[in-house]
């Protein structure tokens, strides 16, 4: 099982060495606009699975929206020490 900070560094090696295929980098090079509109979309997912869905599919979209906003740390150069010491 993974952790947030765990996937942060994978996701930041995965910057640093830009690998062939790489979603995130590509997400990366789309740009916080992208990023962003990205954010809100999983955001809303979160939402409605947290209505409508199950608690198994409602984590699995909350998955998916901190990994989107792991992207969104990267793209701006934020570590998570710089979102922690606001928690
Ligand atoms: N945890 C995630 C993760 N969560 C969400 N996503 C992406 O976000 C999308 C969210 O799902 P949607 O239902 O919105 O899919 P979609 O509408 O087809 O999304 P789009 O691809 O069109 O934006 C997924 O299809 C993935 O592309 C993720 N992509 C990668 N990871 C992990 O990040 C790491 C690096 O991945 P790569 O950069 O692809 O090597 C690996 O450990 C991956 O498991």
């Amino acid at each position: 099982m993974k952790s947030f900070d765990a996937l942060f560094a994978e996701l930041r090696l995965k910057a640093e060495t830009r690998p062939e295929g790489s979603d995130t980098v590509a997400r990366l090079d789309a740009g916080v606009h992208a990023i962003g509109k990205k954010i809100v979309e999983e955001a809303a997912e979160v939402w409605m699975a947290a209505e409508y869905e199950s608690d198994e599919a409602c984590a699995e979209e909350i998955s998916q929206l901190l990994y989107h906003l792991q992207v969104m740390m990267l793209a701006k150069g934020l570590s998570p020490e710089d979102v922690y010491r606001h928690l």
